[in-house]
């Protein structure tokens, strides 16, 4: 039988604190309240009472009362009522069960516990004690057989006090013992000898050799009656080993007391010995009423007799003080012992309102640890104070950790300001360029991103992430060409009808280059301005412009898709597109390099202007009154996001009929007008100097706002080019889907190969997430969710896409025209930087209730996290997770610990692969993707 813990029921625990004599003898951590457990044995009529013609005099109405059967017709007693009162019929085991057995094995873990037999001569407190003591040491036994976690010593010693003087019951010839207060363990009896118990059997031989030692004598009522009290002591201490590896010990005692039987000389016919025996028991018996007595008015402070009597002495902590105790009184049944029951019965009554404090004792190894510690924190603290870096290898360590932690974030910050001054200067170019466009808010600068650009392979990527490698960037490059050559889809209907509008926005695109070029034209034809390289550089611009428009131009077609031939046949010609696409990217990028050259050209434009000042004089529009209208008059040509009737050049105020400022939506017509008008004649009156200057001015203003239109322009193709590759995602994804239902279509697609592919792509993803500062939970769930199964290979190419996106927007960010961020762009990667620490601090207290303490150590010593600080141990941690996107074991093992904190397993029963959708919705929408939301929402995806 395994034994449990011992559990006192909630009505013993008591409401009176008492003081704890003898608590100090060990550490205790808390304690508690309780009463005294009592209990009442009746035993049955002896021979010689039953040959006596005795009667019985008690009933028992149930297992707790008793009372008297006024068989002589005098006034009831009681009821009494107690924790348990056993009947004659009850057997010894059911006394054990009920009455002392909790109380006994309370031992077992720390808390000192006292049982003791009280009870006239010859009412069965020998016979009950004996069961008792045979009952507990088996439990104790098998108790201890089962704990295979701790270890067990018993130690095992016992007295008598016999006539008043302590006897070592396991060695009487060290006669009188002596009684001494010990400050640290209370009461100690001087030389009483302690055995170490090998075994059950042991103990058992021990508990006979006591007994044949005891004091036992013949008198009237019991032909072996107990002259002494016994106490037999078992000291139980048992250790356990935990984790920190810490020996945490209990200590405790078990006191198992059988009392001399209170008696009258007149009933046990004593004289001579028996009567000086039974003077000394008697006295003893009536301190410890009175000890009882008191306490059970729950006297606290105040004289309590405990030193009136060795016994009571010696039972000082049992009663009221650092024990659970449990009295057993036993009776005689018989009608002659009523008067002596009802003593007992007035003594239990008392017993039963006694409250002990009963505390778990931690051995004093505690103390000496807790000392140890206190020193060590003393240590730590002068450390602290005047640090030695010399005094402690773990703190130069740290130190060193934190110099070049320190260097590190100082770089990052340069980083970060170069980024911040670099967007400052084109922030402010924006505004200039916004102040020249005046109220027009709707075009294409405020729906596009510059950075949407894609560079090619050999571009250098400038201005990326911080901590990027050589190897991983070169891998991603390589990864953004192969995205700009992939093209494979079949055609769904919506999917075409979706690549049609693309296409029609791209023909729209082409016309607005179309228009730019023109104006730009015809800024310098009206001029007459730049060199014979200038003329020639917009004759050629306008041959690319319209060989763009050209590649542009699709042939509208029915959208309805017929059969499977037709969608490959829609998919060929996408792909054909594709080369298209990027040509018309290329020539874009001629647009903006001839621009820059014309730029260049300006000073000599002046130079000139002013040679040709008397020509010049007829053709200038302006006159200082229109300065104010300029933004107007050079705005940039309508996008297909601008109403027509904003893109107007109005007609300034002073040049009413002007016919080159009053043309609406052409103002390529200002060529053709001349300026042979009442504005211009008037304008013959105005200083020429002053007219020269400002023509510089508005030539220079004109051609830089033609620029960052093209600019813009070329961002909008780049936009198309991503968005056309979503929608090649889309398309694989329907491929997926259909190869459930027709096998032949993944034969070009085999399992080896893919493998291969995953392998590769997850490598890249690792490193773009690392460069892209994305959430740690959402690549350790996407991590662990796609495993490389046929069904991830969309997922894969999407989140791969995105990231290539993303990556790319981050490097473009230092030198992107702002095109409307409106903010800070250095903003955006700090922030996401800042969101990961944020991740990372949450992780970090999410360390010790996840992790249990073997696996942080084991965590700690893979990682070489430094034994110090708690905190700043799981700090290390987690900033260890996720941290080096080359090493694939730290990948797997950060996804396994994230994964653990986070509380999601591999089955995916938190997240699900429909978490990384791929419609393209914002990922705003998707709750777990911190440092990716922060990013994405910034970019109008
Ligand atoms: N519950 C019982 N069932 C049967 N016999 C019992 C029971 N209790 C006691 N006896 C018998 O009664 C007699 C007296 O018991 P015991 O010696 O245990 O009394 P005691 O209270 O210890 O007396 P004393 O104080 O004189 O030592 C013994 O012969 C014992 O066997």
């Amino acid at each position: 039988m395994v034994i449990g813990t011992p559990v006192t029921p909630l009505s013993k625990i008591g409401r009176t604190p008492s003081r704890v004599p003898g608590s100090r003898r060990t550490t205790p951590s808390k304690f508690r309240e309780e009463k005294i457990l009592v209990t009442i044995r009746v035993r049955p009529l002896s021979p010689k009472e039953q040959a006596a013609y005795d009667l019985i005099a008690w009933d028992f109405p149930d297992e707790q009362t008793i009372l008297s059967k006024n068989l002589n017709h005098e006034r009831h007693t009681g009821p009494y009522s107690f924790d348990y009162v056993f009947d004659p019929t009850c057997s010894t085991s059911k006394v054990y069960e009920q009455g002392a057995r909790d109380v006994a094995l309370s031992a077992l873990n720390g808390i000192n516990a006292t049982i003791f037999a009280y009870g006239q001569t010859s009412s069965g407190k020998t016979f009950t004690m004996r069961g008792i003591t045979e009952s507990a040491v088996n439990d104790i036994y098998e108790h201890i057989k089962f704990t295979t976690e701790r270890d067990f010593v018993l130690k095992f010693s016992a007295l008598e006090i016999y006539n008043e003087t302590v006897v070592d019951l396991l060695n009487r010839e060290s006669g009188s013992l002596r009684l001494m207060d010990d400050p640290e363990k209370g009461i100690i009896v001087e030389k009483l000898v302690e055995e170490i118990v090998n075994d059950g059997q042991h103990l058992r031989t021990l508990i006979g050799t006591c007994e044949a030692q005891r004091q036992i004598g013949e008198t009237a009522l019991n032909d072996k009656s107990s002259r002494s009290h016994q106490i037999i002591k078992l000291t139980i201490e048992s250790s356990i080993r935990e984790n920190s590896g810490r020996v945490k010990s209990f200590l405790a005692t078990l006191n198992l007391v059988d009392l001399a039987g209170s008696e009258r000389a007149l009933q046990t016919s004593a004289d001579g010995t028996r009567l000086k025996e039974g003077s000394h028991i008697n006295r003893s018996l009536l301190t410890l009423t009175t000890v009882i007595r008191k306490l059970s008015g729950g006297k606290t402070s105040g004289h309590i007799p405990y030193r009136d009597s060795k016994l009571t002495r010696i039972l000082q902590p049992s009663l009221g003080g650092n024990s659970r105790t449990a009295i057993l009184c036993t009776m005689s049944p018989a009608l002659s012992h009523v008067e002596q029951s009802r003593n007992t019965l007035c003594f239990a009554t008392s017993a039963k309102e006694v409250v002990t404090t009963a505390q778990v004792n931690m051995v004093i190894a505690e103390k000496q640890l807790l000392k140890h510690l206190q020193k060590e924190v003393s240590r730590l603290e002068a450390e602290l104070r005047s640090p030695d870096p010399s005094a402690s290898p773990c703190l130069r360590s740290l130190l060193i950790e934190k110099e070049r932690k320190i260097q590190q974030m100082e770089e990052e910050m340069n980083e970060l300001k170069r980024q911040r001054d670099l967007a400052q200067s084109q922030l402010e170019l924006e505004r200039r360029s916004k102040e020249l466009k005046g109220s027009d808010h709707h075009g294409p600068s405020c729906q596009v991103v510059k950075c949407l650009s894609f560079t090619t392979e050999n571009e250098q990527v400038s201005g990326g992430s911080l901590s990027t490698t050589t190897l991983g960037r070169k891998k991603l490059l390589d990864r953004q060409a192969a995205i700009r050559r992939s093209t494979n889809s079949t055609n769904p209907s919506m999917l075409v009808h979706e690549i049609r509008k693309l296409e029609m926005r791209q023909r729209q695109l082409g016309d607005e280059a179309n228009h730019a070029l023109q104006l730009l034209h015809n800024e310098f034809a009206s001029r007459r301005i730049g060199s014979q390289g200038a003329t020639e550089t917009i004759a050629n611009l306008f041959a690319e412009i319209k060989e763009l428009h050209k590649i542009s131009c699709v042939p509208e077609q029915p959208f309805e898709i017929k059969d499977k031939a037709s969608l490959k046949e829609e998919i060929a010609r996408l792909r054909s597109q594709e080369n298209n696409i990027a040509s018309l990217e290329q020539k874009l990028e001629n647009v903006q390099r001839s621009i820059d050259e014309l730029v260049m050209h300006l000073p000599s434009c002046q130079e000139s202007a002013d040679l040709r000042t008397p020509k010049k004089k007829k053709v200038l529009p302006f006159n200082l009154s229109n300065t104010s209208n300029m933004p107007n008059i050079i705005r940039s040509p309508c996008s297909p996001m601008s109403p027509s009737s904003e893109i107007e050049n109005r007609t300034p105020e002073y040049n009413n009929g002007d016919s080159f400022c009053s043309q609406k939506r052409t103002p390529i017509r200002r060529t053709d007008s001349n300026c042979d008008t009442p504005g211009s004649r008037h304008s013959n009156s105005v200083n020429m100097k002053k007219m020269q200057k400002m023509f510089k001015k508005a030539a220079e203003e004109n051609i830089r706002s033609i620029k960052a239109y093209v600019t813009e322009l070329k961002e909008r193709v780049a936009k198309l080019q991503y968005q056309k590759q979503l929608l090649v995602c889309q398309v694989l994804e329907l491929e997926a889907n259909e190869a459930a239902s027709d096998e032949a279509d993944i034969t070009d697609q085999p399992p080896l190969s893919w493998h291969l592919v995953f392998e590769d792509q997850r490598e890249q993803i690792i490193m773009l997430w690392h460069l892209c500062h994305v959430s740690l939970v959402h690549r350790t769930q996407f991590y662990m969710l796609f495993k490389g199964d046929p069904s991830d290979q969309i997922y894969m190419e999407v989140e791969l896409r995105r990231l290539t996106w993303l990556d790319q927007h981050l490097a473009g960010l230092g030198n992107a025209s702002p095109a409307l961020l409106g903010d800070d762009p250095a903003d955006y990667i700090s922030s996401s930087i800042k969101a990961l620490k944020q991740e990372r601090e949450y992780l970090a207290k999410r360390v010790s209730s996840k992790l249990n303490a073997e696996e942080r150590e084991m965590l700690y010593v893979k990682w070489d996290i430094p034994p110090e600080g708690k905190q700043r141990r799981r700090l290390q941690l987690v900033n260890k997770l996720w941290s080096d996107p080359l090493n694939m074991e730290n990948v797997r093992e950060s996804a396994e610990v994230v994964a653990q904190l986070v509380g999601f397993c591999e089955t995916g029963e938190h997240v699900s692969k429909e978490m990384f959708q791929l419609n393209f919705v914002c990922p705003s929408d998707k709750k777990t993707w911190v440092g990716w939301n922060l990013i994405s929402n910034l970019l109008h995806l």
